[in-house]
């Protein structure tokens, strides 16, 4: 006991600020100079911005990251990229530099097979797969982007009544029907991180799981696992991050083992209705397969032998990358849309809600196929939405995998673990890719579109049709990045469309939301857009026409 107190007497003695401040140098040093030295190497012709390139520059480039990516990334995009050239974004803290290539290498880079450049790897490094994601396994054989890529375009039809029934049910439950009372609410914490969670789980689990809320807690548990992993290996040196990483990884763990007591029964009887519906057992004749994941990645492994991919423990952890890929995603769209629209002229909303209205009746009061195909306007202010509201600085991110480098088009040589990316939010406000770059003009995309579909059938053979029609919501390019590009790009897009279309069609058939005098504005931190907190209020209308 006398031992204990005098090592705890020593312990003390060495406990002061100026101990405490020296260790917290070293630490910071440590940290730094590790980075560096396992920082894949870039090519010493490449340009850097920022600070430049150098330790000292380093440590500068990491204090300044957070509050000045955005500007770095826009001087870099006029330096170099207007010139077809390349150059690096510096490191911040939490995230790697990036070689940031030109619009004219794009499509070299989505082109490259994934053995050359990886968007698996990327995503991986980017988001420390090692201990964010419950096991490793569940991003380095992410076999549920290839269920999604394979099923979910392919099913949107047939999953469409079961989103209107849920988009009308949450929005509903969230607004309440008086008629009177305004409702004030926060578009994206409020709002949107309340109904997308059920409806974008409602095509994954089915109901009424996709409404229970201890399984909805843990999938945003999980979400939010996932970023605070990120932020807490900003600030890790890398020779820490196994211990840190195996620390932070048990919460992950946590909420997979909770949400998966709930998911995995139900998981285990589709297993078992589909083998006895296959078997022939005359009970399951006219038994239907609820269309959503679970049936998607079950038929799938089932067709691809993948029997480690039946256990309905897998199928459990896959769904939670899923949310993760969703939720937040398209509640920061959703909630950008909405303030983009109530604070531009009123006669935007006017004009929204006519077309919606419109649609919705001639396709019998129901959302389905034919009247979402319609909505060219709603379709163009979403995606006018997000390239005037983009959140992040660079999209379609990939990682070098060839151990001694590749060669980019313009002859560079880019090192194993380097990570390639296209600057997003520059080409989303090039003035010379998009007139007046500076105004959010929700129909920017849809004039043409509706000019088109006026035109009689001879009058439209005489024109690019194909054209018109790829200023949709769902088409990516070269100038339009939102989603990704290439054959990596988002597959969850279609569904997006069709879930956000719905939203806001019943949103403004059914609710008074009152204009905005101006558009709040999000903060950057480092490469992100945070969005800002803002007071959106919505009341039910007592008809549908008034
Ligand atoms: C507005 C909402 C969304 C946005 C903005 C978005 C954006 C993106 C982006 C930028 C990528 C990377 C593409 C690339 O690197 O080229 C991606 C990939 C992916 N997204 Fe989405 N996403 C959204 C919603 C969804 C939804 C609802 C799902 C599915 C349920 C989903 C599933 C995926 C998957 C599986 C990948 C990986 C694809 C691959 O690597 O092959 N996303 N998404």
């Amino acid at each position: 006991m006398a031992a204990i107190q005098s090592e705890d007497g020593i312990f003390l003695q060495y406990l002061t600020w100026t101990n405490v401040f020296g260790a917290l140098v070293i630490y910071v040093v440590l940290n730094f100079v590790t980075n560096i030295v396992f920082a894949p190497k870039y090519p010493t012709t490449v340009p850097w911005v920022g600070h430049g390139k150098g330790y000292l520059n380093g440590v500068r480039n990491v204090r300044d990251g957070f509050t000045q990516s955005k500007q770095w990334m826009s001087e870099g995009y006029n330096q170099y990229s207007r010139q077809g050239k390349t150059f690096v974004l510096p490191p911040v803290l939490g995230a790697g530099a990036q070689i940031i290539i030109p619009r004219e290498q794009m499509s070299w880079l989505v082109d490259q097979p994934d053995h050359i450049l990886s968007t698996k790897d990327a995503h991986y490094d980017m988001l420390h797969g090692d201990y964010a994601f419950a096991t490793p396994k569940c991003l380095q054989d992410p076999y549920h982007e290839h269920v999604i890529h394979k099923n979910l375009a392919r099913n949107l039809i047939s999953v469409l009544p079961d989103l209107d029934d849920e988009v009308g049910r949450d929005v509903d439950e969230l607004l309440g029907f008086d008629t009177e009372k305004w409702v004030s609410l926060d578009p994206n914490n409020d709002f949107m991180m309340k109904v997308i969670p059920k409806i974008t789980n409602r095509m994954l689990v089915g109901e009424p799981l996709c409404r229970n809320d201890e399984y909805l807690a843990n999938m945003m548990g999980f979400t939010m696992d996932v970023i605070r992993t990120s932020i807490l290996f900003a600030i890790t040196p890398s020779f820490l991050q196994p211990i840190v990483g195996n620390i932070a990884g048990l919460a992950p763990k946590y909420h997979y083992w909770r949400s998966s007591r709930m998911s995995v029964p139900v998981i285990k009887q589709r297993l078992d209705d589909i083998q006895q519906k296959d078997a022939g057992n005359p009970e399951f004749k006219n038994w239907q397969e609820p269309n959503d994941y679970i049936t998607w990645h079950l038929r799938t492994a089932m067709a691809e032998g993948r029997t480690d991919e039946l256990q309905p423990s897998s199928v459990s952890l896959r769904i939670l990358p899923l949310n993760f890929a969703s939720i937040h995603t398209t509640s920061l769209t959703g909630s950008a849309a909405l303030l983009d629209i109530l604070a531009s002229p009123p006669d935007v909303a006017a004009s929204l809600r006519e077309e919606a209205l419109r649609v919705y009746n001639e396709s019998g009061q129901k959302w389905d196929k034919h009247a979402l195909s319609r909505m060219y306007r709603m379709d163009s202010a979403i995606r006018e939405s997000q390239r005037f509201s983009a959140f992040a600085l660079s999209f379609v991110h990939r990682k070098v995998m060839v151990k001694e480098g590749i060669t980019s088009p313009e002859g560079l040589h880019l090192a194993y673990g380097t990570i390639v990316a296209a600057p997003w939010l520059s080409l989303s406000t090039d003035e010379e890719l998009h007139h007046h770059p500076e105004v959010y003009d929700a129909f920017r995309f849809s004039r043409e579109r509706e000019r088109f579909e006026r035109l009689s059938p001879e009058e439209k053979a005489k024109e690019n049709g194909l054209k018109i029609k790829q200023s949709g919501l769902v088409t990516t390019n070269d100038r339009h990045l939102p989603f990704g590009h290439g054959r990596h790009a988002c597959p969850g897009r279609f569904f997006v469309a069709h879930e956000l279309k719905m939203m806001f069609g019943h949103l403004l058939i059914n609710y008074e939301i009152k204009p905005l005098k101006e558009r709040p504005q999000p903060t950057w931190i480092g490469r992100n857009q945070i969005p800002p907190t803002a007071s959106v209020e919505f009341r039910r209308r007592k008809t549908e026409s008034g």
